[in-house]
Order: C-alpha cells, then sequence, then structure tokens
C-alpha cells in the first residue's frame, strides 16, 4: 500500500480510455496496491446487476470513474439520447454499487459543459445550476450534473467520500481521432496531418473560429486526479483547468504549425461554434496544491507525436 494513498485496491473505470491510461500511468509509481480494470466487453457499465456483481466480488475501496460516451460537438449534438442514457447509468450504477459495498471513495468525473451556457466568466464551481445548458451538449451535460449530485447526495447521506472533478476541455496521448466525432484537438491533428501529407492547399476548422476554449494536458488531470483522492476532505466538485484560453482560430493556427501544414485555414461555418466562452477558475484546486504544468504548445507536440505513432502501429481508434 502507497504511503500517500491509503487505499488496497483501486478500480479505474474506463482504463482504455485516454483519461484512464493517465491515470494508470500516474498510478504505477505511486501505488503499491492492487489496480483493477474491465473492459466495456468485461463489464458494461450500463448493466446494472453486472456493475452490483462486480463491486460485490472485487470489493474496490477506491473508484476514479473515466468511464464515459464521450465526443465532440458533433457527437454530442448528433446522439443525445446515448449520451444521456449511458452516462446517467453508468453514473447511477457505479455511485450506488460502491455505496452498498463500503466503497470509502468514489471520484467521478464531470465536464465544465454542466455550468450554464452564460455564466459569468472564469466559471467558478457556484455557477452549477444558475441557468440554462448550451444546447449542443445539454444531454451529456445533464447526465454529467446528476453524477455530480449522486455524490454529493450520497456523502451528505451517508457519509461516504463521494466527490467529483470537473475538467476542462482534454487532449494527449490515448485521445479519439475520429475523423467527425471526436474534439477539436484530435480533430485538427489528423486534418492537418492528412492535409500536409496530401499537399492539398486548404484546411477546414468548423465554425466562427471565434468560441474560445480552455486545453489541459490529459497527463496534468492525471496527477490532479492522484491529487484529489488523496486529499481528506475534498470539494463536492471542483473544477480542473489552467484557466487560459484561446480562440479556436489561433488553436487551428498552433495546430497547423505543429503539423507543419503551410496553407490556408478556412473557417465552415455551416458547423456548430457551441459555448462562446467557458473559462475555468481554477482557484479552489489550485488552494489544495495542484497546478497545471504543461502548456499548450509542448502538449500539441507530444499529442501530434502521440498521433503519428497511433498511425504507424495503426492502433487509431475508431469510435
Ligand atoms: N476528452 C475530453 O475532452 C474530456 C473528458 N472528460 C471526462 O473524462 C472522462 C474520460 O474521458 P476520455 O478518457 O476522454 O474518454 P474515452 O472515450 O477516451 O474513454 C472512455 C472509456 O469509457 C469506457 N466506457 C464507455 N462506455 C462504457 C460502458 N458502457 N461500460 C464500460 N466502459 C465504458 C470505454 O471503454 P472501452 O475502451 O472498453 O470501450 C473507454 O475506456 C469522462 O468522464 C469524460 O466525460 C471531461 C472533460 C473533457
Ligand atoms: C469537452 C467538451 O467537448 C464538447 O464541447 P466543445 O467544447 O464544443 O468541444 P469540441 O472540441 O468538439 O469543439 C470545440 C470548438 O472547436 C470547433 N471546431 C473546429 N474544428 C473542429 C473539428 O474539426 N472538430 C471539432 N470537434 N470541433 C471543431 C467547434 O465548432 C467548437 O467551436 C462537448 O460536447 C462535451 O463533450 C464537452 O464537455
Amino acid at each position: 500500500m502507497s504511503s500517500s494513498l491509503p487505499f488496497q485496491r483501486i478500480f479505474v473505470a474506463g482504463h482504455r480510455g485516454m483519461v484512464g491510461r493517465a491515470v494508470l500511468r500516474q498510478l504505477e509509481p505511486v501505488f503499491q496496491g492492487e489496480v483493477l480494470t474491465r473492459t466495456r466487453s468485461q463489464l458494461d457499465l450500463c448493466d446494472q446487476r453486472a456493475v452490483a456483481d462486480f463491486f460485490a466480488d472485487a470489493r474496490p475501496d477506491c473508484v476514479v470513474f473515466a468511464a464515459a460516451k464521450v465526443g465532440g460537438i458533433h457527437a454530442n449534438a448528433t446522439y443525445p439520447a446515448e449520451f444521456a442514457y449511458e452516462n446517467m447509468m453508468m453514473a447511477a450504477n457505479a455511485i450506488h454499487a460502491a455505496y452498498q459495498n463500503q466503497t470509502e471513495r468514489f471520484l467521478f468525473l464531470g465536464s465544465t459543459c454542466i455550468y450554464p451556457r452564460a455564466c459569468p466568466q472564469p466559471i467558478q464551481e457556484s455557477s452549477l445550476l444558475t441557468g440554462p445548458l448550451e444546447s449542443t451538449n445539454e444531454a451529456y451535460a445533464l447526465a454529467k450534473i446528476a453524477g455530480l449530485k449522486l455524490c454529493q447526495h450520497y456523502r451528505n447521506q451517508y457519509g461516504v467520500l463521494f466527490h467529483s472533478a470537473m475538467p476542462t476541455n482534454l487532449y494527449g496521448p490515448g485521445d479519439n481521432y475520429h475523423h467527425d466525432n471526436s474534439h477539436v484537438i484530435p480533430g485538427l491533428i489528423r486534418r492537418f496531418h492528412e492535409a500536409h501529407r496530401a499537399g492539398a492547399k486548404t484546411v477546414s476548422v468548423w465554425g466562427s473560429g471565434k468560441p474560445r476554449r480552455e486545453f489541459l494536458h490529459v497527463d496534468d488531470l492525471a496527477a490532479a486526479i492522484v491529487h484529489l483522492i488523496g486529499l481528506q476532505n475534498p470539494p463536492d466538485w471542483v473544477n480542473v483547468g489552467t484557466g487560459v484560453d484561446l480562440p479556436v482560430a489561433d488553436l487551428a493556427a498552433l495546430i497547423a504549425e505543429t503539423v507543419g501544414f503551410e496553407g490556408e485555414i478556412v473557417q465552415d461555418e455551416s458547423k456548430p461554434d457551441g459555448t462562446p466562452v467557458k473559462r475555468t477558475d481554477t482557484t479552489v484546486i489550485n488552494n489544495t496544491g495542484w497546478f497545471s504544468q504543461i502548456n499548450l504548445r509542448d502538449g500539441l507536440q507530444s499529442a501530434y507525436q502521440d498521433f503519428v505513432q497511433s498511425i504507424e502501429s495503426e492502433r487509431l481508434r475508431s469510435v
């Protein structure tokens, strides 16, 4: 057992995803207990009976919940039923089974899309449920709010240490580079790379280019997760970000530079912009001692290397 993490068995749900893999990398040097993992085909977290049986049998004393149906603006807007249903089911099944099987600690992962579309910037945790959500990801946001609130209510009613982290937009090794369903960084890395290799003169970028986004490297998030599960009295939910944002058009230019594309960048305004701005106030987590370390320019270099290696080893995800 690690001296810093007082657990025997940590279940990392979603360990083959971008965040789950980063959490495994982060835990490896600091946690000597058992790390429990299950693929979706071994344990479908939407299956209440299977989840109950797993917790009763494996009895994790800590859960890092990085499993979810995840996607970018297009996937969220196109498949809201699946985003709502699967994410609500996974969260409810796992949080309740953890409570029933005396799991001491549960860290649920949400997203900054839980906050109202028009809330004051930078976004403080207290903005939750103060206004309407962004329509392109309302389904996903509602499921994440339900998970966060379940943790808070179980903690208040039963005294269990269930709490949540709300990361800003993430990127890094192991990302989903799908043409349509990915987030902006992996989507643009792929598009600029393919254009560069094909000698194309233009690349199109969705929307007006004006929305501002904040990006956190997944290794920074994994460090925050390990930090948060070590806190004795963590906040019910806490923002995890850099506090620094930029317009999508500037991000696109940075990715073009990273990839070596020197052609023209064209905005495709038939595609949605989504939330105009969502920059986190990170005061709460910073006051607990965690700060992001990886700047966007460096992070994009390592993300691009991962993409190239993924293509070469033909391990590109296609979800
Ligand atoms: N990526 C981002 O920009 C952001 C992500 N987040 C949150 O971080 C967390 C992790 O996201 P990320 O790593 O990017 O997502 P990924 O899509 O990379 O990984 C999701 C994981 O969830 C697993 N999973 C999905 N459905 C099920 C199911 N029914 N049963 C069991 N496992 C399932 C998948 O398993 P398998 O591989 O076996 O299919 C996969 O390993 C999520 O909660 C997400 O909402 C928050 C903010 C931004
Ligand atoms: C993490 C967060 O991610 C989702 O929200 P989002 O922040 O809007 O995420 P996104 O990365 O898909 O887009 C960011 C911006 O970038 C623009 N954009 C340009 N060109 C591409 C492009 O090629 N792909 C994508 N996906 N976006 C592009 C795009 O039009 C938008 O203005 C949530 O649904 C939800 O999942 C959530 O919580």
